[in-house]
Order: structure tokens, then sequence, then C-alpha cells
């Protein structure tokens, strides 16, 4: 399979050839969502209220969010596309979209349901009809249902360690975690050792398995995460009036991977593009921004744009690749530099059919060894195609994703037989995405705190504003930050800081 993104430019390249590119509409008429909308042709505006760096989600909401304010606005976005880490993918077998990036969502996410909803993009439920499947050294292949595999070796240490969790979260506050009495001590203890000074019976069991919630979540593993980070991103995932917990973070029913969206996430941020049509500008890096004499000088590869409040929505880690004018302060500069991308790659498999619908599973695994550590189900909504989901990261992917896409391929496909049994070595399509590869990401899926006390010293700078430069982007959310609805409740708080101040 090509790359999505090259499929994308060509596809972009194909149209413009054809002279098919000038305007919204001529591109419209022809094709679907899936080829975007072009933006802004031409040169860029000499002025604008706002710009906004970045049409990830995040930016695209503080954008429309600021011209529903009645100020004028421009996105200016790296690459030729919107959407960020949400990237649809179209199959070959029939025609089916599936995502490259992020796609669940789950009940608590109001902000990013309300958007899919004003925007008419449907969601549907998760296949949760049937056994998941747990593979181990110890206790061999075992179907269960629930949270936790019933592996005995494991099972007590993971109850207390979740409880203890979901007990901690509740304490930490959303806006400002280093403000919690052990704050300091959390922020310096990495998850896996908080893991082996807590568990009883089998702490490496139990990291273990653990490891199989971090590496999706956090494209990280224990030893690498923050406690406190652990904890706040725990509490996090909830909203003003529930409380975080584990179980909400990590399930598919009644948790964030509950739903998905009806023709691919991406639609979110396609739609948004091309309602600000023109506000959009793709191929256009920021390079520098300049703040002198009360306005704000926007450096892109497409030209420059003076501002009166620049919105910075790309991942923190990107951020220190813009010349900043007079510099970023200090405490800014050191908590980007210790934001770091997590390793994530998404690898799927296509069927004729879902067969293992057929056997009693619902196609949620978790294996202790292997490429396929965290397996979801993600078939569209009719079913059809049957489509299996490796989520490749951390360690995982450290071990896996540097191996030719063929080796790789062939450990994840035997990871999915010993799940699913020998129909799993047969798909009809294989195809996957490598977010550690993106330029203009980094990693993904979001940007963690290592157990370096960064959380504590630097995390009180994550919403200050710098002078006429605003923060948005997942990462600066205090609900679901890590997730599409952290982007879009992001992109809402910044566009209300600079309305305020445009006022
Ligand atoms: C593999 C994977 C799986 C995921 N799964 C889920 C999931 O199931 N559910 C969920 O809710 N979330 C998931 N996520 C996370 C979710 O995708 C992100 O939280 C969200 O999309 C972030 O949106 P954003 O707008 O904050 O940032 P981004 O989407 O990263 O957007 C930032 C934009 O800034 C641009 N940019 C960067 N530098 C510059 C520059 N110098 N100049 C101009 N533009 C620039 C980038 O090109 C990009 O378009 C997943 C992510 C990945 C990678
Ligand atoms: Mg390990």
């Amino acid at each position: 399979m090509t790359d999505p993104v090259r499929l994308d430019l060509s596809r972009r390249a194909v149209l413009g050839a054809a002279g098919l590119t000038a305007g919204a509409g001529a591109l419209g008429a022809l094709s679907d969502d899936a080829a975007g909308a072009p933006g802004l042709q031409g040169r860029l505006p000499r002025e604008v209220d706002v710009v906004v760096v970045g049409a990830g989600i995040s930016g695209l909401v503080a954008a429309r969010d600021v011209r529903r304010g009645g100020r004028s606005v421009l996105v200016v976005e790296a690459r030729d596309r919107v959407g960020g880490r949400v990237l649809n993918h179209r199959l070959t077998t029939k025609g089916a979209t599936i995502e490259a990036g992020g796609a669940f969502i789950g009940p608590t996410q109001g902000h990013i349901a309300r958007l899919a909803r004003e925007l008419d993009v449907p969601t549907f439920l998760e296949h949760t009809e049937g056994n998941s499947v747990y593979v181990s050294q110890t206790t061999g292949r075992l179907e269960y249902s629930g949270t936790v595999p019933p592996d005995p070796t494991i099972l007590p240490d993971a109850a207390l360690l979740l409880q203890q969790i979901d007990s901690y979260a509740a304490e930490i506050a959303v806006d400002a975690p280093w403000t919690h009495p052990r704050a300091r001590e959390w922020d310096t203890l990495s998850l896996r050792d908080w893991i082996r000074g807590t568990a009883v019976l089998n702490p490496e069991g139990v990291a273990n398995l653990i490891e199989c919630w971090t590496q999706p979540g956090f494209g990280a593993d224990p030893r690498e995460l923050s406690f406190l980070f652990v904890l706040w991103y725990v509490a996090c995932s909830g909203d003003e009036r529930t409380v975080g917990t584990f179980s909400r973070n990590s399930d598919t029913a009644g948790g964030a991977q509950e739903r998905r969206f009806v023709g691919g996430s991406q639609l979110i941020p396609l739609r948004l593009a091309r309602r600000l049509g023109d506000a959009v500008a793709l191929d256009a890096a920021v390079r520098r921004v300049e703040q002198r004499d009360g306005r704000v000088r926007v450096h892109t590869s497409r030209g420059v744009v003076s501002a009166r409040r620049v919105v910075v929505a790309a991942p923190p880690p990107r951020v220190l690749g813009i010349d900043f004018s007079p510099g970023l302060p200090d405490r800014r500069r050191a908590l980007l530099r210790h934001l770091h991308m997590g390793r994530l790659m998404k690898c799927d498999a296509v069927y004729p059919t879902p067969f293992w619908r057929a056997d009693g599973l619902n196609g949620f695994g978790l294996s202790d060894t292997g490429a396929a550590r965290a397996v979801f189900d993600n078939c569209p909504r009719d079913g059809e195609p049957g489509v299996l989901l490796a989520f490749v990261g951390g360690d995982t992917w450290r071990e896996f994703g540097r191996l030719s896409r063929d080796r790789r391929r062939r450990a994840v496909l035997e990871g999915f037989a010993e799940m699913f049994g020998p129909r799993a070595l047969r798909p009809v399509e294989y195809t996957e995405h490598d977010w550690t590869e993106e330029r203009w990401t980094g990693g993904g899926p979001t940007a963690i705190h290592r157990p370096d006390g960064s959380l504590v010293r630097f995390g009180p700078a994550v919403r200050r504003p710098f002078g006429r430069v605003h923060w948005a982007g997942t990462e600066t959310s205090t609900y679901w930050s890590g997730y599409m609805d952290g982007a879009v409740r992001a992109g809402e708080r910044a566009a209300l800081e600079v309305l305020d101040l445009l006022r």
C-alpha cells in the first residue's frame, strides 16, 4: 500500500494538473470529503486579527470560534492537508475508510461529540459482543469479559493498582496537578517504579499488563512515564461533573474507545476546513513569529501575515522548530523541551469478513509479548470488510517499528493468529502508519512527561500566553488531554482568550 499521505498528494497533484483545484467549487463538485478543500490559493492576506498555527482539530476549532466572534482569522498549516494527528485511510477492499490516527470517542467527550453532530458526522458503537482474548506466557490463551483478564497471577495486583490509581487521580486538580501535596515525589517516580513498589504478588506481570494500556494510550512504556503525569491523565478523562478513572480511559464499553465515526474521524477537520474556506492556507509552515510594535508577524513558507493575536496549535515539541523573536520565556522553552511525543504506529489487517465475530469473539485482544500487544476490532460500521488493528507503541514500537515492513507485517499477523486463529495469517490487505515518521507530528498519540520532575517545574506555564501568542492543542486541555476531545476544548478556550483581548 502507498503511504496515505502520498496518496492524497498525488490526488491533489492530478487534480491540479487538470486545472481543477482553482476553487473549492471545482474540487467539491468532483469528489467527496476525502480529497479535502484546497483552502486559500495564491497570496496570503497581509493582515488579519488572528493567525492560528496548525490545522489540526484544535487549530480549526479555534479559528471557527474566532470567526464566530466577528474577527478575521487565517489558519496556516505546514502540511498539504488538514487534520494533523487525525487522518482517514481509504482501503482498497470495498473502498472502506479506516483511521490511521485518532479514531475513538467515548462518554464525557462532549465537546468532540457536539462538534461531530454539528458537522453531521454520526458515530457507531465499537463491536463489543462476545469475548476478549488474552495471550500470556503464564496462562496461554484465555477468553474473558470485562476490563482485566482473569490471569490469577496478575488479577489481584491489577485490581489493587487500578483502584489505587483511581483514588489518587480523584485527588488531582486537572488544571494544576503540580499542587498535589505529593506532586514532587510522584513527578520523579516512574509508573513502573510505582508499580514495583506497590504490587504485592507479581509486579513484573502486572507491569507487563499495564504496558498494554500505556503503549497505545501514550506511545510509551511505564518506565518512561511520570506517575504524576499518569494520574493527571486519568483525572482528565472525565468532565466537569464526572471524575476520570482508569476504565473510563481504557474501555471499549463505557470508556474512551466506545465509538468511532461513520466515514472516519478526519471528516471532522475536513468539514471544518471546508467551512473556513479561504481562511485556511495549506503548505504554509510557520518558521518565525515576531512580536513588535503591538503586532505579531508570522513568517510562513508562503509569506508573512501580520496579526493582533496568534494561537499556536502545533504539537509541543514542534513549536521548538519555530524561531520566536523575542525568544520564548525560559519556562515555556523548558516545558517544550521536556514534552516528548510518544512512539506509536497503527497496523491494520483486512479480511473479507470479521471471522472472529462468528467465533464469539469481539476482536479485542491483549498479549504480553510480540508485535500485537493491544488489538481492536476496527471494522467499519456495517462490519465489512473485517479489520483487525494493532497499536504498536513504546518498547513494542522500538522492537518492531524498526523492522522491515514485511517482517513487521508477519509479526503482527502472527499476533492476530494467536488470538483469533490461523485465518488471521491471510489478510486480503495490510496497511500501517508510523507517526514517528511524520515530520509535522513527530509521534503520538500525545506528548508525555517523563519522570524527571518537569510537570511540576514547568507545567504551570502550559496555558500561559507569551505576549500576543496563545497556546492551544490537545496537550493544553484540562479534560481529555491527549484526545480529540481535548483538542476541541483547547481550541475553544484559546479562541475565548483572544476574543476577550480583542474586544
Ligand atoms: C495513532 C494515533 C491514535 C490516536 N487515537 C486516538 C483516539 O482513538 N481517540 C482520540 O480522541 N485521540 C486519539 N489520538 C490523539 C488525537 O489524534 C490527538 O489528540 C488530536 O488529533 C490532536 O489534535 P491537535 O489539533 O491538538 O494537534 P494535531 O492534530 O497534531 O495538529 C497540529 C497541526 O499543526 C501543524 N503544524 C506543526 N508544526 C507546524 C508549523 N511550524 N507551522 C504550521 N503548522 C504546523 C501540523 O501539521 C498539524 O496539522 C490518536 C493519535 C494517534 C497519532
Ligand atoms: Mg516489556
